[in-house]
């Protein structure tokens, strides 16, 4: 058991990974199980975990679950939804910022890759952008949609219709990497290898996103 841990410790490439979700539960059990398997996948691979903080919905269950299972949690929360009755506790390291931009930065930054589970408007805009800003170039880390029970298959369906009407360039396609369970879409984010044309190759993660305004903004 300790050697199988140790064989996934050295084959993860990743050492943190942010994980996008709902701040609800979803009305099936089986999202909420996905969010408990994803927190033991990345618990037995070592890889620790950077959320939006808070214990509401799904972002409290994986975030419960891989700080239970000893690996390192960061929350990253803006001042104005830190009172807990409106986003409970937040496990592990607490970080807070100034705003959901600095929110994301913060996020984008410490992350070596992103997942995102079933979740609302909130969710989608988090996955949107980090796609979006691996289009550009502006990061070459993976970006996995756990398309659990099919609850992504529509916004996969969309997102091939806008390749076939003109609007998504075929190779940027890729950028979402999407399996039905934790331990697939693990494995594919490992292999992944960046395919984006670098629209903005010398964008420089750091500072185009963060700036030093933000990171100012995060230790204050
Ligand atoms: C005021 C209010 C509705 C608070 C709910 N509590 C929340 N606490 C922390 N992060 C959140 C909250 N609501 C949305 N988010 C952010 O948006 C995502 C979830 O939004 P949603 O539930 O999919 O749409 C999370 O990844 C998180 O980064």
């Amino acid at each position: 058991m300790e050697g199988q841990a140790q064989q996934k410790q050295s084959l993860s490439r990743f050492k943190r990974i942010c994980v996008f979700c709902g701040s609800s539960s979803g009305k099936k059990a089986s999202y909420q199980l996905a969010a408990i398997q994803l927190g033991h996948e990345l618990v037995e691979r070592n890889i620790d975990l950077v959320y939006g903080g808070g214990s509401v919905g799904l972002m409290g269950v994986v975030s419960q679950a891989v700080f239970n299972g000893g690996r390192h949690v960061i929350g990253v929360i803006p001042r104005t939804l830190m009172p807990r009755e409106i986003t409970g506790e937040t496990v592990g390291e607490v970080r807070a910022v100034s705003g959901m931009h600095q929110r994301k930065a913060e996020m984008g930054r410490q992350a070596d890759a992103f997942i995102a589970l079933p979740g609302g408007y909130g969710t989608l805009e988090e996955l949107l952008e980090v796609i979006t800003w691996a289009q550009l170039g502006i990061h070459d880390k993976p970006v996995g949609l756990l398309n659990v029970e099919g609850y992504y298959n529509s916004l996969l369906n969309f997102v091939d219709k806008a390749v076939d009407e003109g609007f998504i360039d075929p190779a940027a396609r890729h950028i979402i990497i999407s399996a039905q369970t934790t331990h697939e879409l693990l494995s594919k984010l490992e292999e992944y290898e960046p395919m984006h044309h670098g629209v903005t190759p010398k964008l420089n993660w750091e500072k185009e996103q963060l700036g030093q305004a933000t990171k100012l903004d995060i230790a204050r």
